[in-house]
């Protein structure tokens, strides 16, 4: 029998819970190894990939577990392979950073690999041949039925042209960032069925990516224009307008005035050695950015007010693998994974839900909401399916979030889909509110990593045992909506 054991270790964990059921009833060793794996299962659906063990409590009915394939981070649909089991006994976990580096090496395979974003989850809906992940606002008038790249990128109003044509083809173009050609040497980015060349298409908010890694180039040590060259990086603070990260790791609301005062000092400390024009740009850039930010509404508000998720969240940046700060960096938050204990939970009225382990402080970051990344239509057709399911007797709630980053010119925007449903991390038990909940939804971009990431924060003080959730977006009227519980003086259902 011992001969077997190493293969229950190696099998059993990915089963679900019903086909474990089924394996139980074959042999008693087979049970014995099942309930190993049940009771590690309800000791830490994080199975020690996270810094934080996460225990899942049910006291209202026969529910034992749910399952999901735990993942830390965001991956391409495409990688059933490397999905985590979980619920094994130990001995043969991953540890949170061979899960990550499986997690980015895969990311930046797919997107080498394959053209664009056939895997990572965006075309755009005008000229879907580009798979841009770039959306126009179909409401405006103005946009054209753009019917190429160039068309499409000029209608966005963000096209510069690419300083060296030989590195484009008809797969190749680049993200460029809005402080000229030289940060764009290195940053390639595969798009699919791209019929012009010589155009580089960046948005204020698009960072720069290296997937050359071209080691003895130094020009790859930016984020969004900025050097970054020292463990005390002010990146995490400067860039990325009113919402970024105090000297805790927690977000703060910023004005311009505390910009200006506290932030200009230590950003001409960091850029001293640079080139002086770069200082130059990237700082006249930045106030641009934050003025231009000041006339918009949603990016402004306070945090412990309520952020829509079709509104496009607020975005940030943190240092990255481009930076030169090292990993403990305290602008490097969201990269960590889950940051305070939480505990899944079982309600009768919405299935599962996250509930905080401790007092949690305001601005702290909880964890990102991590899952697979699918094409815009492959979220349609998955949709359609949950729909169809969840409508049947097996009532199955989906985590399917579509994220919007409005482009500065306010005609397009780049759409994330993240399918949470099957695979994913604690994120995907956090439940509606249509208050806007306790926790509050930021874009987050890391230098070096090519997708923005949707970390979770808290928007006030919240206590022990209290539920997280947020608001998911404006509610679907349609046959399949289901009710809602979230028991919020402003909820539609109550
Ligand atoms: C991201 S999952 C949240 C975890 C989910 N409760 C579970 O058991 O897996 C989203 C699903 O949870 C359910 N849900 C979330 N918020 C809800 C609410 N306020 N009222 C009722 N159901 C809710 C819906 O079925 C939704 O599709």
């Amino acid at each position: 029998m011992h001969c077997y054991a190493d293969a229950f270790e190696q099998v059993l964990p990915w089963l679900s819970p019903q086909d474990l059921a089924l394996v139980a009833c074959t042999c008693s060793h087979l049970a014995r190894a099942v309930a190993a794996i049940t009771r590690h299962r309800l000791s830490d659906a994080a199975q020690g990939l996270e810094r934080c063990p996460v225990p899942i409590l049910n006291t209202v009915d026969a529910c034992l577990y749910p399952y999901f394939h735990y993942s830390p981070f965001c991956r391409p649909a495409a990688s059933i392979s490397r999905r985590f089991a979980w619920g094994s006994s130990g001995s043969s976990c991953l540890n949170f950073l061979e899960c990550k580096r499986i997690c980015e090496d895969e990311a930046r395979r797919n997107l080498q690999l394959v053209h664009g974003f056939q895997n990572a989850g965006c075309c755009c809906s005008v000229c879907g041949s580009h798979n841009l992940g770039i959306e126009h606002d179909t409401n405006d008038a103005a946009a054209p039925l753009a019917t190429n790249l160039q068309a499409c990128a000029q209608d966005i109003g963000e096209v510069t042209r690419c300083q060296d044509p030989k590195m484009l083809d008809a797969s190749t173009f680049f993200l460029g960032s809005p402080f000229g050609p030289q940060e764009t040497r290195n940053s390639r980015f595969s798009g699919r069925n791209v019929e012009h060349s010589g155009s580089a298409i960046y948005t204020r908010r698009v960072i720069l990516e290296d997937f050359g890694h071209n080691s003895d180039d130094a020009t790859i040590n930016y984020v969004n224009g900025l050097p970054c060259q020292a463990s005390a990086c002010p990146c995490g603070r400067m860039i990325g307008g009113e919402l970024a990260y105090d000297e805790d790791s927690r977000l703060q609301l910023l004005t311009k005035k505390r910009m200006s005062d506290k932030f200009h000092k230590e950003h001409d400390q960091h850029c001293s050695k640079s080139d002086p024009s770069v200082q130059h740009r990237c700082l006249k850039e930045q106030w641009k950015f934050v003025d231009k930010k000041d006339a918009s509404s949603n990016q402004s508000k306070p945090l412990n007010m309520p952020y829509d998720l079709e509104e496009g969240p607020p975005l940030i940046f943190e240092c990255g693998v481009l930076c030169s700060c090292s990993s403990n960096c305290r602008y490097r938050v969201l990269q960590h994974g889950l940051a305070v204990p939480v505990i899944v939970k079982r309600h009768c009225s919405k299935g599962w839900g996250l509930h905080a382990g401790k007092p949690i402080k305001q601005g702290a970051f909880v964890c990102e909401y991590s899952g697979e990344l699918v094409t815009i239509a492959e979220s349609r057709r998955r949709q359609k399916t949950y729909d169809t399911v969840g409508s049947g007797k097996r009532k199955c709630g989906s985590a399917l979030l579509i994220l919007r980053e409005h482009l500065p010119s306010g005609k397009a925007s780049l759409r994330v889909n993240i399918d949470a449903t099957e695979v994913g991390n604690v994120a995907r038990f956090i439940n509606h509110s249509c208050d806007g909940g306790n926790l509050l939804p930021c874009l987050v971009r890391s230098a070096g990593s090519f997708f923005p990431k949707l970390g979770l924060f808290a928007r006030r003080n919240i206590q022990e045992m209290e539920e997280l959730s947020f608001r998911y977006g404006s509610r679907n009227e349609g046959p399949h909506s289901p009710a809602c519980f979230c028991g919020s003086l402003s909820c539609q259902d109550m």
